[in-house]
């Protein structure tokens, strides 16, 4: 069911500092911020040659990584993205299996303007996936 890998997201207390260590220290193409107000992010996208890296920072009060930045103050890996073709039939494929989808169910538009939906990390071997239909 699931594709590729999409992006390995990296939640960050400093962007401009993780962002610039990308560019200048590690030599990847980096590219501007982008205001997620819908998902309470802001993220930076990293190009690398067979994937790319997401660095999140929160954005508004209310931003589902803040308990997370709380936990690792220094970042850390919080989610990966993997692609598949129907995000609905996933979703309920999922389901059916017992895995919780988080938030409503229903797929938000994510950084890519494509839908993407969240499963909870205890049901994933303690790690947040991120489905993106491509
Ligand atoms: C930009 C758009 C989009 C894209 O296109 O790429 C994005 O990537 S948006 C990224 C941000 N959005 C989300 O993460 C949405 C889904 N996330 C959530 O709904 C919440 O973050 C959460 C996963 C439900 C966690 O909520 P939180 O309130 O922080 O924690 P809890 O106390 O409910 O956590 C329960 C339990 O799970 C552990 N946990 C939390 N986050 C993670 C994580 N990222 N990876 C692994 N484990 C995680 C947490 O530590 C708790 O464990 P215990 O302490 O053992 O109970
Ligand atoms: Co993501």
């Amino acid at each position: 069911m699931i594709g590729k890998l999409n992006h390995v997201a990296i939640a960050v207390p400093d962007l401009d500092a993780a962002a610039a260590q990308y560019r200048d220290t590690l030599g990847a193409r980096v590219n501007p911020p982008q205001d997620e107000p819908d998902h309470g992010v802001t993220v930076v996208f990293i190009d690398l040659p067979n994937t790319k890296i997401e660095l999140l920072h929160p954005l508004g009060d209310d931003s589902p990584i803040s308990g997370f930045l709380a936990k690792n103050p220094s970042g850390g890996i919080h989610h990966i993205c993997y692609e598949v073709d129907d995000i609905l039939a996933a979703r309920d494929r999922l389901i059916a299996s017992g895995a919780r989808v988080l938030g409503s169910g229903e797929p938000k538009i994510g950084a890519h303007g494509k839908p993407v939906l969240f499963l909870h990390p205890k049901d994933f071997t303690g790690t947040l996936v991120e489905l993106e239909q491509v």
